[in-house]
């Protein structure tokens, strides 16, 4: 009896054994594959030294996949869309965005860096001769060439170095920061700190006794620079927070009228325009009409200049002028001047005031010239003052001009 109760024991444990081991080596085939270790959030393991015992592996507890815990599905909301951005809605068409332009106030002080680098030859120029130790007659005649290089005039150069050389006379020995006061006084009075530089922009009374914006007429030959400027123009009278519209009586060129739109479009101002080789006056008194109908603060007039034909231009420029006086007074008309054509811009000056009453004057590419002396010879050729000056392509490269940020760009720092 005892041998066969001994007998039984012996086959359950043989059993259980064998079980167990059937049952491990399933648990083996169960393991999930050990999950790639990540180099970035995981530490290299320490490299082993040379005579370091190799240890030997230290169990780890396995887990089967049913005991593996998988990450909470993410709540709806938090799921990230499937779709790409562009093909997850119709798109709505893009409004066309309004830039801010920046603010007016101290622009010539801003861009005072682009002037000076291309006044130099004209302030330090001077200086230097003025810093001579002996001012003999050649050095007079070097200061006088100077001054007529930079296209300052015949006339206004004689007068400034005859006043200079009665100062310097005066003066005795020169410190060169007294030579400096003395030279930007004398330039300062040149250019002029007198005069009204202000765009005349101010809302009148129309013919019917209704309310008119401003008028402004820009005028000046093709390729100055004239619709760019009445593009800047725009931004610059939406910096100081007036309506504009824009009248694109430019029909000369074909894309002018493009471009002044572009302008437009970019600070919220709408360009009243024609067909191609329309009537550039009807546009203009179109753009009026819009104007008062809009309660606009100003309407820009951009026109073409054909200087080939003197009398071409008279009658058209005349034209615009009287149809738009129909709503009532022109409140400005800027001349566009390339400040690089020199003595060129001084013939064009001439010829455009005898055509309209010209009562500014908008110097344009003074970056790009070491000529700034033309501001002083086309004031002096009009008797109207430069109220404006491009300092270069980009939208808010134009500045009112303030005659003192001038002639210290001039000398130079
Ligand atoms: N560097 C520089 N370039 C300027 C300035 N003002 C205008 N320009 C450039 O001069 C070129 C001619 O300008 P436009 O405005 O097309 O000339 P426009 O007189 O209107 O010519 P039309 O449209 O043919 O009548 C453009 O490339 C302008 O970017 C400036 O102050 N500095």
């Amino acid at each position: 009896m005892e041998i066969v109760i001994l007998a039984v024991v012996i086959a359950v444990v043989a059993l259980g054994a064998i079980g167990g081991l059937v049952v491990s080596s399933r648990k083996k085939k169960q393991l999930p594959p050990a999950p790639p270790s990540s180099p970035s959030v995981t530490a290299p393991p320490a490299e082993p030294q040379v005579g370091e015992e190799a240890e030997t592996a230290r169990p780890e507890p396995r887990r089967t996949v049913e005991e593996v815990e998988l990450p909470e599905a993410p709540a709806p909301e938090e799921t990230a869309p499937v779709v790409e951005p562009e093909e997850a809605a119709p798109a709505a068409p893009a409004e066309p965005e309004i830039e801010v332009p920046e603010p007016t106030a101290g622009r010539l002080v801003r861009l005072r860096a682009r002037l000076s680098r291309s006044q130099n030859s004209l302030g330090k120029g001077l200086l230097t001769l003025l810093s001579r130790e002996h001012l003999d007659e050649d050095t007079w005649e070097e200061i006088e060439d100077t001054l007529l290089t930079a296209d300052v005039g015949v006339a206004p150069t004689q007068e400034l170095v005859e006043r200079l050389r009665e100062r310097v006379k005066v003066l005795g020995t020169r410190t060169p920061e007294e030579l400096r006061l003395l030279l930007r006084e004398e330039l300062l009075a040149l250019v002029g700190t007198e005069a009204d530089r202000s765009v005349h922009t101010e809302p009148g009374v129309g013919v019917n006794g209704e309310e008119k914006p401003g008028v402004v007429m820009v005028v000046g030959v093709n390729g100055t620079g004239k619709t760019t400027t009445t593009g800047k123009l725009a931004r610059v009278l939406v910096a100081d927070g007036k309506s504009v519209v824009l009248g694109a009586a430019d029909t000369f060129r074909a894309a002018a009228a493009d471009q002044l739109q572009t302008w437009g479009e970019r600070v919220g101002a709408r360009t009243v325009r024609g067909p191609e080789g329309g009537d550039p006056a009807s546009i203009a008194f179109d753009a009026v009409k819009e104007g008062i109908a809009e309660n606009a603060d100003v309407v820009l007039i951009d026109t073409a200049g054909r200087l080939h034909t003197k009398t071409g231009l008279m009658d058209e420029l005349g034209k615009v002028k009287r149809v738009v006086e129909k709503h009532g007074s022109v409140d400005e008309i800027l001349l566009v001047l390339d400040a690089t054509t020199g003595q060129n811009g001084l013939v064009q000056a001439r010829v455009f005031a005898e055509v309209v009453n010209i009562t500014g004057i908008v110097l344009t590419k003074l970056d790009g010239t070491a000529k700034g002396g033309i501001v002083v010879a086309v004031q002096r050729e009009l008797g109207v003052p430069v109220k404006l000056v491009g300092l270069g392509e980009g939208a808010d490269d134009l500045a009112p001009f303030e005659p003192e940020a001038f002639v210290d760009a001039l000398i130079g720092d």
